[in-house]
């Protein structure tokens, strides 16, 4: 039985669609929810691991820790998909906002890699770490300011990790935009979107699965980021 992978946030869009993936090419699963719904017990019914857990708080990062490691001897890959695109018109303070954010960007993915890496070290071959971020660690996002800031904390815990786990883990990014809309964006809002990319936007959660199957392929990529971005950065420079 080959070690599990182990994705967090993985009941809804991206994250799902890995999950289901990753369990259709027989490769155990544990994973995180926060929001009881039926796709949580799609997944365990499929032979998957639920943990619920809430990366709000240090110590439930430490209690899903300690549940991941219950729950199995060792580990293929780490996949760092959870996250809350939160606005900066959420209901709490700024302080609360970005505490929240870096927790859940920054602060889980640190500790879990750091609590878990011996786990997957015993893998045979290569493990991996993959976090999951956005084109916009890089151009930072008037809407989305404390958001983008723990995002791009996480680029950069991949090039600390990919130097400081090698050469038994490699550490990699997947960093999309716009890969899917949100149920609520209005026809006027998708058009804005669209004009915004060279390619045209919201391909589907396909475009990760493939991405997040490439970086597992590969022997020889580490400290990395594939862009799923659809040529933004390109469009009117
Ligand atoms: N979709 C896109 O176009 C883009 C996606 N990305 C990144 O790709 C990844 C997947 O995107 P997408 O599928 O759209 O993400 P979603 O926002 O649809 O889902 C993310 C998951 O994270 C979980 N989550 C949210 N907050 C917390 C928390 N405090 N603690 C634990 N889990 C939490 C949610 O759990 P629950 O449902 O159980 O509450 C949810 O299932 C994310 O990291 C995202 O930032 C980046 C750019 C664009
Ligand atoms: N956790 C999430 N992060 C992001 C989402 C999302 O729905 N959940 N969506 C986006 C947008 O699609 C953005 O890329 C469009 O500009 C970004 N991050």
């Amino acid at each position: 039985m080959p070690y599990p992978i182990f994705i967090t946030g993985a009941t809804q869009r991206l994250g799902l669609a890995i999950a289901r993936d990753l369990l259709s090419q027989d490769t155990p699963v544990i994973f995180t929810y926060r929001t009881p719904k039926p796709s949580v017990d799609e997944l365990v019914h499929k032979g998957a691991i639920a943990v619920k857990a809430d990366f709000s708080t240090q110590a439930a990062i430490d209690r899903a820790i300690l549940e991941v490691k219950a729950a199995c001897d060792g580990l293929r890959a780490i996949i760092h998909n959870a996250s809350d695109w939160a606005p900066e018109t959420t209901d709490e303070s700024d302080g609360a906002r970005i505490a929240r954010m870096m927790a859940v960007h920054a602060s889980a993915p640190y500790c879990i890699n750091k609590a878990l890496a011996s786990y997957l070290s015993k893998t045979e071959g290569i493990a991996d770490i993959i976090h999951m971020t956005d084109l916009v660690q890089e151009t930072g996002s008037e809407k989305h300011l404390a958001y983008a800031a723990s995002k791009a904390a996480l680029h950069n815990l991949t090039l600390s990790f990919s130097r400081a786990l090698a050469p038994e883990i490699k550490v990699n990014s997947i960093a999309p935009s716009l890969l899917m809309f949100n149920e609520g964006d209005d026809e006027a809002y998708r058009e804005r979107a669209s004009a915004k990319f060279l390619l045209p936007p919201a391909p589907g959660a396909h475009e990760a699965v493939n991405a997040v199957n490439f970086v597992l392929g590969s022997d020889y990529m580490t400290g990395q980021t594939i862009h799923l971005n659809g040529g933004r950065p390109l469009k009117n420079c």
